[in-house]
């Protein structure tokens, strides 16, 4: 039942049909591995990292580390054009996760549910971006690169398989889609071998920003070479997605009022909590088959320890969505009382970096239902308790489902019905085409 519900939102989805084809023909067959290139061993990508940059393996020598990095800065181009153009082709890599045929390296990914974790997968497909962003902006004179290159976006990820088996081999496979002066946007794939076939499993869309050695300012990255029609057309939606990133966050609801409609819909809510008994505008009661708002938020706390650092030596972009995504499952898990599936994540903005030592605050709340789809967001800060300074670093959106009824969820303050509508239009962007 669930993998056919599945199957109709893929045939449905553009935005992930899209995606599937071009990971399955179109550009992917395009971009394959260059003659004598093997698979990554996905074991291999953070030594590769770390080589790139000169990080440190110890955090003792970190200082020194950052240190030798700042020689770096003359390798650092004025101009983009100074920078050796790159074709698509250049930046493609395929890492191997072998699951099947290494079973000593099954563990780090198991969940109870004899299924893969997804939460390690967002952490794979972090390195990888970065791997293919270091790809790209190869320096032709020297293995290490002055850049430092950070995620800035994971625009989307969108599943097409409900199951990830813990016993089978993984590809993944990706390249850089769209340059801009210092961004870059990066598609990667990730396929589940099944007989002698690779199976499409999620297709994702990050965006990676290159800063200097020290990562205190911008830096160029190279140009792209657009070779095919092909090529053409993802260069233009990697535009495209550019201006409708702008255009959203200008229409923020942190920023401007809900539109006509989203107006009627929270004061619907509203009417719809009203005691028809009282004729007051403050006796509130829950419909029936609701819960609020308000009591579903589930919390955690992570001390950020120099373990979990990345090669820049702050806290690896890939832990904090594995941490906000496990929160983000637990919190949808609760409220349906029964085993949530992901089916997509938009929209995670790294805001600032989160610095080692840091007590990370995390908050998960179920903001938006629709049928057995449940929206929920994760709101991650990081607080100082010597200065008391609260600040948030990212805000996180997951579209999990379940496979049977759940309650509505029900806001009961303005503040709330904001994340309601913030919540159906992360929803609407993802998946509304498919139902
Ligand atoms: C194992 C190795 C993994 C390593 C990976 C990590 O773990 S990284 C750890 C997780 N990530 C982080 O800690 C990053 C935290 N965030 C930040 O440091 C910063 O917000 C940022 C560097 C991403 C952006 O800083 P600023 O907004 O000041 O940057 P600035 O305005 O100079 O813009 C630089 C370029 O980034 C683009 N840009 C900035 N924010 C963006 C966003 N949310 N979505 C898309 N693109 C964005 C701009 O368009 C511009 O591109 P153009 O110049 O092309 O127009």
């Amino acid at each position: 039942m669930l993998s056919h519900r599945l199957f109709s939102f893929s045939k449905a989805c553009p935005v992930l049909t899209r995606s599937l084809t071009s990971s399955t023909d179109g550009s992917q067959a395009s971009l394959l591995m260059k003659e004598g290139q093997l698979p990554i061993h996905v074991n291999n990508v953070r030594n590769r990292l770390r080589e790139i940059v000169g990080a440190s393996t110890n955090w003792r020598d970190h200082v020194q580390a950052m240190n030798e990095r700042k020689a770096l800065h003359t390798l650092l181009a004025k101009t983009q054009s100074d920078l050796t153009p790159r074709k698509m082709s250049d930046s493609y890599i395929e890492v191997i996760l072998p699951l099947g045929s290494q079973p000593e390296i099954r563990e780090k990914y198991l969940n109870v549910h004899n299924t893969v974790r997804f939460g390690r997968i967002l952490e794979d497909l972090d390195s990888l971006g970065v791997l293919i962003c270091y790809t790209h902006t190869k320096h032709d004179a020297t293995q290490r690169s002055p850049l430092s290159i950070v995620t800035a976006l994971v625009d989307k990820i969108g599943l097409w398989k409900q199951h990830i088996y813990p016993d089978r081999d993984i590809k993944f496979t990706g390249n850089v889609s769209w340059v801009g002066k210092t961004s870059m946007e990066v598609k990667m794939h990730m396929l589940q071998q099944h007989d002698d076939i690779y199976a499409p499993v999620l297709d994702a869309t990050f965006v990676m920003v290159a800063r200097d050695p020290e990562n205190k300012r911008p830096a160029f990255v190279n140009p792209l070479i657009l070779e095919t029609p092909e090529e053409e057309k993802i260069f233009k939606e990697g535009e495209m997605n550019k201006i409708r990133r702008i255009d959203s966050s200008k229409a923020s609801l942190l920023k401007m009022a809900p539109t006509a409609e989203e107006r009627n819909i929270v004061h619907n809510l509203f009417l719809n909590t009203l005691d028809t008994r009282t004729m007051s505008f403050r006796s509130r009661v829950l419909p029936p088959n609701s819960v609020w708002m308000q009591d579903t938020t589930l919390k955690g706390l992570e001390i950020c320890h120099p373990q979990e650092r990345n090669i820049f030596n702050r806290i690896f972009g890939g832990f904090l969505m594995r941490k906000a995504y496990e929160l983000g499952w637990a919190c949808a898990y609760s409220y349906g009382n029964f085993r949530p599936y992901v089916v997509a994540v938009d929209d995670i903005m790294f805001q600032k970096p989160v610095e080692i030592g840091s007590l990370l605050l995390l908050s998960s709340q179920v903001c938006y239902t629709e049928k057995n789809y449940i929206q929920v967001r994760v709101y991650s800060g990081v607080y100082d308790p010597d200065s008391r300074i609260h600040q948030t670093t990212n805000v996180f959106h997951f579209t999990f489902m379940i496979e049977k009824e759940i309650p509505n969820i029900v806001p009961r303050t303005y503040g709330e019905s904001m994340l309601y509508l913030d919540g159906k239009r992360h929803f609407d962007s993802t998946m509304k085409e498919n139902m």
